[in-house]
């Protein structure tokens, strides 16, 4: 089948990530190939002679695995906390740095005023970054704009990167990450704003692939979830939720009563959630990086996870105010080094985990016949070292959709 491809990488050596596998799925040299941006051969070695298709180029043997996928970030922010930071470090307390205006608000007003175009702009170097880094599938939110037309801005920016960039974007409405201010005194206004105006607009402009909450007692209530989650359900939309990260309302066990794609953060989940989550299917989003840059001490349960055969997704959840790390691999090195996780289950945190956090399992997130061609070729000489070592520029050859990329 090699014959019928539009191009050929010779002499690599796949990690394949596929589930029937508890390893890297690796396999021995192999030409991979692709023909209308699917993956159309992927033939040992062994058997070939030649002649090869035009395009085709001879990897000496290296590592190629599944483009890696970042399914959780607030990439698309305008202003800065460095300030709050150093406040934090000076000691001053969160209450104290939200009542001078501080947090999530400070970065509200900022996008607020900030064009389409400026926040393009300054978004475009943190997915180049990821770019570099290996990822090929970015999942971005909305949530830093908080009435209608900033929130659609911040979806139309984040649609904006996918059709400029060479990478996938998928959306998700945020609308439900703060109550904004206009709405201080009457925060089930504002969710009946989310349910009868913004998810409609969102949904009916095509800008929202899902729809997630911030379910936290500094959040949303479950009643509250609840209802966004049955709006985003009424206009064709899948959920998802920042769930249990600094106590436990118990978030996880409805975005399983709503079939959501996944459950992120996780610090304070109770087996009644970990239960609800393997009967469904749900994905399990890890994000070590808030909890380092938190100094947060409660550690999601990962055995316990492990145990119920949850899958478990790794990501970055790059924001201003809790997440400040723009590297999906630096998250990768955390889930490891800080949650035990060991580097295989970081890769399929990254790949086919991930894809499936994104409701993409069928097409992303593996190297298998008929799925994208989404891969990347590396000078790495063991697959751990994508976890370990953190920083470098370290693929050859970059696949998105079959073509490749040079950026
Ligand atoms: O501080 C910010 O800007 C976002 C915080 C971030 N958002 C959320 O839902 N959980 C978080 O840690
Ligand atoms: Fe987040």
């Amino acid at each position: 089948e090699l014959l019928h491809c539009e191009r050929v990488w010779l002499n690599v050596t796949p990690a394949t990530l596929t589930p029937e596998r508890a390893d890297y799925g690796l396999l021995p040299l192999h030409a991979i190939g692709v023909r209308a941006g699917n993956i159309a051969a992927l033939v040992p070695m062994a058997q070939l002679s030649g002649p090869y298709p035009a395009h085709w180029r001879d990897m000496q043997g290296k590592l190629v695995t599944p483009g890696l996928i970042d399914c959780h970030t607030h990439l698309i922010f305008a202003g800065s906390r460095a300030e709050e930071f150093e406040l934090r470090q000076q000691g001053v307390p969160y209450a104290e740095i939200a009542r001078r205006g501080g947090g999530i608000l400070n970065t509200v007003r900022a996008t607020r005023a900030a064009t389409e175009h400026q926040l393009f702009e300054l978004a475009v170097p943190r997915v180049m970054a990821l770019i570099r880094e290996g990822v090929t599938t970015l999942e971005i939110k909305s949530g830093y704009g908080l009435t209608l037309v900033d929130e659609l801005k911040m979806l139309r920016v984040a649609r904006r990167l996918g059709e400029s960039l060479p990478i996938r974007i998928k959306t998700t409405l945020l609308a439900a990450h703060a109550v904004p201010p206009e709405y201080r005194d009457d925060p089930d206004r504002w969710v009946s704003v989310i349910c009868q105006e913004i998810i409609p607009a969102a949904a009916s402009a095509g800008l929202a692939d899902a729809v997630d909450v911030f379910c936290e007692q500094i959040g949303f209530s479950l009643a509250q979830t609840e209802r966004v989650y049955q709006a985003a359900v009424d206009h064709g939309l899948p959920v998802k939720g920042h769930m249990d990260q600094l106590s436990n309302l118990g978030g996880s066990t409805l975005a399983a009563r709503f079939r959501a794609l996944s459950v992120d953060h996780l610090e304070y989940l109770d087996q009644q959630g970990i239960a609800a989550l393997a009967e469904h299917g749900v994905v399990a989003t890890l994000l070590p990086t808030a909890f380092y840059f938190l100094k947060e001490r409660q550690f999601p349960p990962i055995a316990a996870l492990r145990q119920a055969g949850v899958p478990l997704a790794v990501s970055s959840d790059i924001n201003p105010g809790t997440a400040p790390i723009v590297s999906l691999r630096m998250a990768m090195n955390m889930a490891c080094t800080l949650f035990g996780l060991t580097p295989v289950e970081a890769m399929a945190g990254v790949t086919r985990h991930a894809a499936r956090a994104l409701g993409e399992q069928e097409r992303l997130g593996q190297l298998k016949l008929g799925m994208a061609a989404d891969f990347l070729v590396w000078h790495c000489t063991h697959p751990a070292e994508i976890s370990y070592l953190v920083g470098v520029d370290q693929w050859v050859s970059r696949v998105v959709n079959g073509e490749e990329t040079l950026a």
